[in-house]
């Protein structure tokens, strides 16, 4: 398990840029090093505007993006196209945009999939087609070499809450019911799921983050604040604006 570091960024277009960057560079190692690369998106508006930024960025191109597995963090329970859900977002935004293999996308199952209108049986699906994707001989996941996930005001990341019974679900994929942030049916990967990516990236703009980051950092408790319990295996990186920022314990300021 990785520690923490941290990295801030003027504002949130300039972070948006940033992490963009960063994403191409780190898909572009990935495929040199084993001939392919996997990503694991999340929702919300900076994870968008980070889709955004991709798209235009030129050196997008450098990428073999046939060679690229694309899965989910978490999702809203919604039926396929809504545009609320995640997958619809990430797909105008740059998935529709780039040559990628459409067998290699996976999105989290919609609520008018074949699993019906069941978010419990949504989970068992993804969790079942993650477990397609696993390396031989190994665990039931496929290898992710980087996860993103934006991180809300009270602290969740992808669809793992505060105080939520998700905690106690020790299954790689949950469904959630009862989400503070609408809509109120999700799936999501557990804590320990998004912890066995290689990289995790949590993404934050904004003075109304600047508490949970904080406290996120200062070792708050998962339960309480889950964006506290994410590890990736070789890096855990913040990512922020300078307002989200504001809080950050001053052991980790010199990276600023
Ligand atoms: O489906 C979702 O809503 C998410 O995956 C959620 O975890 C999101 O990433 C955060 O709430 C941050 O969202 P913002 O960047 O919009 O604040």
């Amino acid at each position: 398990m990785s520690e923490a570091s941290v990295a801030v960024h003027a504002d949130p277009d300039l972070l948006a840029q940033a992490v963009a960057a960063r994403l191409v560079v780190k898909l572009l190692d990935a495929q040199a090093e084993r001939g392919q690369a996997s990503v694991v998106l999340t929702g919300g508006r900076i994870a968008a505007a980070v889709y955004r930024a991709v798209a235009q960025l030129p050196a997008r191109d450098a990428v073999d993006w046939s060679r690229v597995d694309v899965w989910w963090g978490d999702e809203r329970f919604l039926p396929a196209g809504d545009p609320e859900r995640n997958e619809t977002q990430a797909r105008a935004a740059l998935l529709d945009v780039v040559p990628l293999d459409p067998a290699r996308i996976h999105p989290m199952p919609a609520s008018d999939g074949p699993a019906g209108n069941d978010p419990e049986a949504a989970a068992a699906g993804y969790a079942q087609e993650l477990a397609r994707a696993a390396r031989p001989g190994t665990a039931a996941l496929p290898h992710f070499d980087v996860l993103m996930l934006g991180v809300g005001e009270d602290g969740h990341v992808a669809s793992v809450f505060p105080e939520h019974p998700v905690h106690h679900d020790n299954r790689p994929v949950s469904a959630v019911r009862g989400s503070p942030k609408p809509p109120p049916v999700r799936t999501t990967l557990t804590l320990p799921t998004i912890n066995t990516a290689e990289e995790v990236w949590l993404v934050a703009a904004g003075a109304d983050k600047a508490r949970a980051v904080g406290m996120a950092l200062a070792g708050a408790g998962p339960v309480q604040l889950p964006a506290a319990g994410v590890r990736g295996v070789s890096r855990t990186l913040w990512l922020l604006d300078r307002s989200a920022a504001a809080n950050v314990p001053p052991r980790l300021r010199s990276l600023r």
